[in-house]
């Protein structure tokens, strides 16, 4: 589905001069299923906002593959959604098709059919006219994913999908994300579970501010690893000065 890698070139990504995400290289490659580990703090969620261009970088550059950002489909973390407008999980989902829906030729009967297939794939038929302000959180984030499947974005990016979900969403949702893989989508996820990383994600990129391991997971999220990432963690100073940043570009 896509024929280029998203590459990161030493990629820093700072909060008022603090750096979040420190001289990051390497590449997603396309069609790769890749898990985002670290502790808390580690710029996990930093990473996805620099790839879904919400976040600039201070040094370095992203390449998306020659995909434009409307290209990426992107799930960010529950705590960062608005869900308190008057708004139907129906309509919720037919928005994924905003790329399709055009300046003149409105919502299609076409559209509307997909957002109900796609609302029944995530096995919620028949909530379509519920405002999303009435569903529970594993149920508001079916209609996310729901809204992912109308998108049919080539990059899929998902900044925590399964926390706070129970087990029996869990394993709905992660179905949906082995045949996003399966159509040769590229899907980057943060994840901490690492039992269900080991389990459903070949590729770890593990983090802590600086890149600890980037690869496949068997390799990535070894004890040694995770004992840096954990030690780095606990080192953190938060008021650390940016390292290498140009006066010009500091904020
Ligand atoms: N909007 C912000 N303003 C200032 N600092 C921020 C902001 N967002 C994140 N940070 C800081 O950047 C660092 C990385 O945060 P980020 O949210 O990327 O981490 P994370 O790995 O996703 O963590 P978690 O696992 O807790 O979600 C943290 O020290 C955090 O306090």
């Amino acid at each position: 589905m896509t024929s280029a890698a998203i590459r990161f070139q030493d990629v820093t990504v700072a909060y008022d001069r603090h750096p979040a995400l420190h001289h990051l290289t390497g590449s997603f490659d396309p069609g790769s299923l890749t898990a985002i580990a670290g502790p808390n703090g580690a710029g996990k969620s930093t990473l996805l906002r620099a790839l879904m261009g919400e976040l600039a970088p201070v040094t370095g550059r992203i390449e998306r593959g020659g995909l434009a950002l409307r290209d990426l489909g992107y799930l960010p973390q529950a705590a960062a959604i608005e869900r308190g407008f008057p708004i139907t999980v129906a309509d919720t989902v037919i928005l994924g098709g905003w790329r399709r829906i055009g300046s003149f030729r409105g919502v299609t009967r076409a559209l509307r059919r997909r957002a109900a297939e796609a609302l029944e794939a995530v096995g919620l038929e028949g909530f379509d006219a519920r405002p999303v302000s009435a569903l529970s959180a594993g149920q508001f984030q079916r209609v996310l994913f729901a809204r992912l499947l109308v998108q049919d974005a080539p990059v899929i990016v998902l900044d925590e999908p399964f926390t706070a979900i129970d087990a029996r969403t869990t394993r709905d949702l992660l179905d949906i994300v082995t045949r996003w893989h399966g159509e040769g989508r590229t899907v980057i996820a943060v994840l901490h579970d690492f039992d269900q990383v080991r389990a459903h994600f070949p590729q770890t990129l593990l983090l802590a501010r600086d890149l600890i391991g980037w690869g496949p997971t068997r390799d990535t999220l070894t004890p040694a690893n995770l004992r840096r990432a954990r030690a780095m963690a606990e080192a953190w100073d938060e008021s650390a000065a940016i390292c290498d940043i140009p006066p010009e570009t500091r904020s």
